[in-house]
């Protein structure tokens, strides 16, 4: 046999952080949790067992498929049905390795050294049947009792994620005690761990393959905690967001200044939206598009932040390598002193395809900011406070209208309101991020009434059909519709073609790919981009 060179072994050693980081630049920081929870299985119809366990997973893994850096099952979920839930996993295992999809299972090992070292021929070795490009592990016996398991996760070109600061309250007290005895004396618990698990990755160039668990749900308990995520240069599973209440706005407190190797895991949030596959792939795309965005902000935010705590000098030097992989578009940053653009609001006739338009846009450029409507409708199932919506009751939405806290408001079918929050798209103007506001052409037309009083500059972006008459043949040639109902919907799209004229730039919809440029282009040129 041949003895690998040190070359060779190093190599090895980064290869689960290297495979991390090209996924993360090519589908953006998410990961997609695949809890086969009891609720879920009987929501989705299927039975409570372990066959019903794999339908979903495979499901979950058919959305995550190129529209997540990884996914992530949660063991407990299959050993509650014995072998056969075992079964399920391996299978499951099995068809995400076909799939390319990367794998973390989410074991939460940890234990004496000599017995936890058993958990590297389960999940690490090439044939193993529950072969996983990382998995989770627990250091409560000490961080450094888990240095034997690490070691061979790394020599097999995988990696692990160390809980450090997890999303559940109840870990709290714990993790932020203050240690009485040994190296990290005087720090925190959660330091201590996160400083033992950097030492595995600051030789590394780019991300490292060791990795922490840090809660999107902790926001800015972090800094009691000791832990400056922006210093660690491995990547950082975090969970909350969506089900456990954490938003955008903690991501962007919890990962301040971190660049590109942040994952946020998101499960139920993505699962309600089940079992029809495409609405499953839909919630994942825009999820993904959020959670980027927010990372995007953090990073911004985190620019000018003075380094301290637990990172060395190399652990700096390799965070801003890790930029040039990163899933965040460092490119895009704008630095110094920012041009500020005008508001670009999007608008045109219902079903062009604003929204399709402006996705694929902001899949490329995750720099800019979308506003988040409020309602007083109810939130629907996976539907979360401050993501879909800023959910408010009539009398909050009242009292915010009295106080002029709306670009514009409109009460759609007689039954809820619905309007944009003016602060924060004044903020982010003033901070020059790039802002978008998607709305349909009444909504548009009311911005342009308030918009000059209130101070707010506006672009009006009208995203077209390629013609009228490609219109006419798409709803003729659908065949699904009475000739009556046919002429009727022509009649209100010629109203609604018509008020292209009334707006700065038209954009025709006749490629996605094309029009998004194109909106990017405009969006560029308004932000000196
Ligand atoms: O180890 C984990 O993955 C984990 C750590 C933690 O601190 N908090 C946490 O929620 N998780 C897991 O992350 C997932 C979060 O799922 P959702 O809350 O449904 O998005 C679940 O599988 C949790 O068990």
């Amino acid at each position: 046999m041949v003895t690998p060179s040190s070359e060779e072994l190093n190599a090895q050693r980064s290869d689960f952080g290297l495979r991390l980081s090209n996924s993360m630049a090519k589908y953006g920081p998410l990961c997609v949790g695949i809890d086969p929870h009891r609720k879920l299985l009987a929501d989705w119809g299927y039975n409570v067992d372990a066959e019903g366990a794999e339908l979903f997973s495979m499901r979950m893994l058919q959305a995550a498929s190129g529209c997540a850096a990884a996914v992530k099952f949660q063991t407990p979920m299959f050993e509650r049905y014995g072998s056969k839930g075992f079964e399920a996993l391996e299978r499951v295992l099995y068809a995400a390795r076909q799939m390319g999809v990367i794998t973390i299972v989410d074991c939460l090992h940890g234990g004496l050294p000599t017995t936890i070292s058993a958990i590297a021929d389960a999940y690490f070795k090439p044939n193993s049947p529950m072969l996983a490009d990382a998995i989770t592990l627990l250091p409560y016996y000490g961080a450094r009792s888990l240095n034997g398991l690490i070691s061979e996760a790394l020599d097999n070109g995988r990696g692990v994620f160390v809980a450090s600061l997890t999303s559940n309250p109840e870990g709290m007290s714990l993790q932020t005690a203050i240690r009485q005895s040994g190296d990290y004396q005087g720090h925190t618990v959660a330091y201590g761990i996160a400083a033992t698990a950097q030492k595995h990755n600051v030789d590394i160039e780019g991300m490292g393959s060791v990795g922490l668990i840090i809660g999107a749900t902790i926001g800015q308990w972090i800094q009691d905690s000791g832990v400056d995520p922006s210093q660690f240069t491995g990547p950082i599973l975090s969970p909350g967001y969506g089900w456990q209440g954490a938003e955008a706005k903690d991501l962007k407190t919890v990962f301040k200044g971190t660049r590109g190797n942040v994952l946020v895991t998101v499960s139920r949030f993505i699962a309600s939206h089940g079992p029809d596959i495409s609405a499953l792939k839909q919630a994942t795309e825009s999820i993904a598009l959020d959670v980027r965005q927010a990372l995007y902000e953090a990073m911004n935010e985190g620019e000018n932040k003075e380094k301290d705590g637990m990172g060395t000098n190399t652990a700096n030097e390799n965070a801003s390598a890790n930029s040039e992989t990163a899933a965040v578009d460092s490119a895009n940053v704008a630095q110094g002193d920012k041009p500020k653009g005008r508001l670009v609001v999007l608008t045109g006739p219902a079903g062009v395809g604003k929204g399709t338009v402006e996705n694929a846009m902001r899949k490329k450029h995750p720099g800019v900011w979308l506003s988040v409507s409020a309602t007083t409708r109810k939130p629907r199932p996976g539907e979360v406070n401050g993501v879909n919506y800023w959910f408010l009751t009539d009398q909050e939405f009242s009292a915010k209208e009295n106080k002029g806290e709306f670009l514009e408001t409109a009460l759609v079918h007689g039954l809820a309101r619905y309007g944009t929050p003016l602060k924060p798209v004044q903020e982010h103007l003033a901070e020059g991020v790039p802002t978008l506001l998607e709305i349909d052409l009444q909504g548009a037309r009311r911005i342009k009434e308030r918009a000059a009083e209130l101070g707010v500059d506006v672009v009006y972006v009208f995203i077209a059909p390629p013609s009228f008459d490609e219109l006419v043949r798409r709803l003729k040639g659908r065949g699904t519709e009475s000739e009556a109902e046919v002429n009727k919907r022509l009649e209100t799209a010629k109203v609604e073609l018509a008020a292209e004229n009334e707006f700065d730039v038209t954009i025709v919809n006749d490629n996605v790919d094309r029009a998004a440029d194109e909106l990017w282009s405009v969006i560029a040129r308004e932000y000196g981009l």
